[in-house]
């Protein structure tokens, strides 16, 4: 079981608040970036570690060797090692929910066992395994036909959170590796979503998937009925729905309830969580995309993630230090949001995927006792692929008065080598990650202006605006090219700090309590949207927007 210590009661943490005074804005000789490069020609080689085709360079933090060793100090105080062993030997450290958290196994390419309540669980991760090739193979030969004989030519995932971010972000991120099936994907109970990806397909070429994992999600489930009934108003009848829809889940009642044969269920296991379930079946609509060859890959290269991650020494250990050093900014600068900027537009889901990973995982409140936390827990976690983000959010990065940790991520090698599009996007990346760190001092400010022929004047009043104060932290994540495996790779990377940045919050990751009350009160006001009488049941604030809506939807 994952030990219960409070962080910031640990040895380590009073000696890191102490370490901290030597950068903090209020030392006004604070060590600062530029300098630590000054004196240490080596800083690059000495704060980046390779793996595979990828290479992770954390020189641009506001880190000295001696905030790495105080926080793998504060790592052993709080058991990350035993806690790592816990997590892949499948221990039930979700203990709130009494689950093993075994999305490790889903990839252990090795196929060593994983037991579980004194059971393997790998023979059935490669029977789903089997049962997805064979189904991804009929569907793109053509041997899957639907209902008027024709071979299927687009799938619609239907899911919502974890059932879709993840297949969503893999499939765009690996758009070159598509096959001869096109993915859609529907997510929100919005009645547009599914609008219009049906305005895109047709009935007898279609297959839907239903990923759920609970298969009682209200959107999930809305959107699964509506696909029927539009499947069934387009073709000959219900016999053909065996044809076109297949499940998957952890639910097999649910799933026969809803109509499906059991025979095109798909299954998973508790030990799956939502948002780490890409890797099980909940990754179909991945496979039926780019093959089942290349989701191996993609399972490899995070396979290979884990064994680095469980073998590698933590000063080594390349999502570990990525969590220290995102705990260093987030605890002790009072950094609120991390930034993830991929230099890569089919990675434009990324962030968005992470968001859900990290902000499910470690928006927590309450420690693994059940007491409420002094200090801060999980980031938020956004981002927009660069250059974009660059023209939109960058001003305040640069010139704002919050401290925004970023993640850089770019290829060098693009999938769509077009003139010198790849160059410039990757100069801009060196660019900005060399700006935030250097900034631009009141000396060359100054040298600029003058250099422009401005006058003394002028100079004076532009140079407060002109100024960029630079040491803003970034890590640049340069891998070869986005593959199957290198996005496997990254993928686990980002999984495994928010799991090692759990472990030191003494948070539980892997549960997600507070999504439930929002969901229960929907249940609840679901109801009294049926009628058009008022209703005095909440508080005013509710009661007169649903009065007001009731009155606008009318009119
Ligand atoms: O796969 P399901 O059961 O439909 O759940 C979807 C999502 O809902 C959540 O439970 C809450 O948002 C996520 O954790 C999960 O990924």
């Amino acid at each position: 079981m994952l030990k219960k210590i409070n962080p910031a009661k640990t040895k380590a943490w009073q000696k890191l608040q102490e370490h901290y005074a030597l950068f903090s804005d209020a030392n006004s000789d604070r060590v600062e970036m530029r300098e630590l490069f000054r004196n240490d020609p080596e800083r690059f080689v000495k704060f980046s570690s390779k793996f595979e085709d990828m290479i992770v360079d954390y020189s641009k933090n506001i880190i000295t060797d001696e905030t790495l060793e105080l926080l793998f100090e504060l790592a052993e105080e709080c058991g990350l090692k035993d806690g790592i062993e816990a997590m892949f030997t499948g221990e039930k450290i979700n203990e709130t929910e009494n689950r093993a958290v075994l999305h490790t196994a889903l990839r252990n390419r090795s196929n060593k066992p994983v037991m579980v309540d004194g059971e393997d669980v790998m023979p059935k991760i490669n029977a789903v395994l089997e049962q997805m090739k064979d189904f991804s193979n009929r569907l793109s030969s053509g041997d899957w036909r639907g209902c008027t004989g024709k071979a299927i030519t687009d799938i619609v995932n239907i899911g919502i959170g974890g059932s879709d971010l993840g297949p969503f972000m893999v499939t765009e991120a690996l758009k070159p590796y598509w096959g001869n099936i096109t993915p859609h994907f529907v997510s929100n109970v919005d009645g547009t979503h599914i609008s219009e990806v049906l305005k895109k397909v047709c009935p007898e070429t279609t297959l839907f998937i239903i990923a759920s994992k609970t298969f009682t999600t209200q959107e999930t489930m809305t959107n699964a009925f509506t696909a029927r009934g539009w499947f069934l108003k387009n073709t000959d009848g219900e016999s053909d729905v065996s044809k076109h829809f297949v499940a998957v889940s952890t639910n097999r009642e649910e799933v026969e309830k809803f109509g499906i044969d059991p025979e095109n269920m798909f299954v998973f296991w508790d030990w799956v969580g939502g948002r780490y379930s890409l890797w099980s079946a909940i990754g179909l609509s991945i496979v039926c995309t780019i093959g089942y060859d290349n989701f191996i890959e993609l399972l490899e290269g995070a396979h290979a993630m884990d064994m680095h991650f469980r073998e590698t020494s933590l000063s080594e250990n390349i999502p570990a230090i990525l969590a220290f050093i995102g705990i260093w900014y987030n605890n002790f600068f009072g950094a609120e949001t991390e930034a993830i900027l991929p230099y890569d537009q089919y990675m434009h889901r990324f962030a968005a995927y992470f968001q859900q990973g990290n902000m499910e995982s470690n928006g927590k409140q309450v420690d693994r006792s059940g007491s409420r936390v002094d200090y801060q827990t999980g980031p938020i976690v956004w981002g927009e692929p660069g250059t974009n983000g660059q023209h939109a959010f960058y001003q305040l990065i640069h010139q704002g008065t919050k401290p925004i940790p970023c993640d850089f991520i770019a290829p060098a090698q693009t999938h769509n080598p077009v003139s010198d599009h790849h160059q410039k996007l990757l100069a801009n990346f060196f660019a900005q990650t060399e700006a935030l760190m250097m900034g631009k001092t009141e000396e060359q400010v100054r040298r600029e202006l003058t250099d422009a022929g401005k006058t003394e004047e002028q100079i004076k009043t532009l140079l407060p605006f002109k100024v960029f104060p630079g040491n803003k932290p970034t890590n640049s994540i340069l891998v070869k090219k986005i593959t199957p495996r290198t996005l496997g790779s990254l993928i686990a990377m980002y999984e495994h700090k928010i799991f090692t940045q759990g472990v030191i919050w003494n948070i539980f990751s892997f549960d997600q309590w507070g999504v439930e009350l929002g969901k229960q009160l929907a249940g609840n006001i679901l109801p009294e949207l049926t009628q058009d009488n008022e209703i005095d049941t909440h508080d005013c604030s509710t009661n007169g927007l649903i009065n007001t809506y009731k009155q606008m939807r009318n009119k």
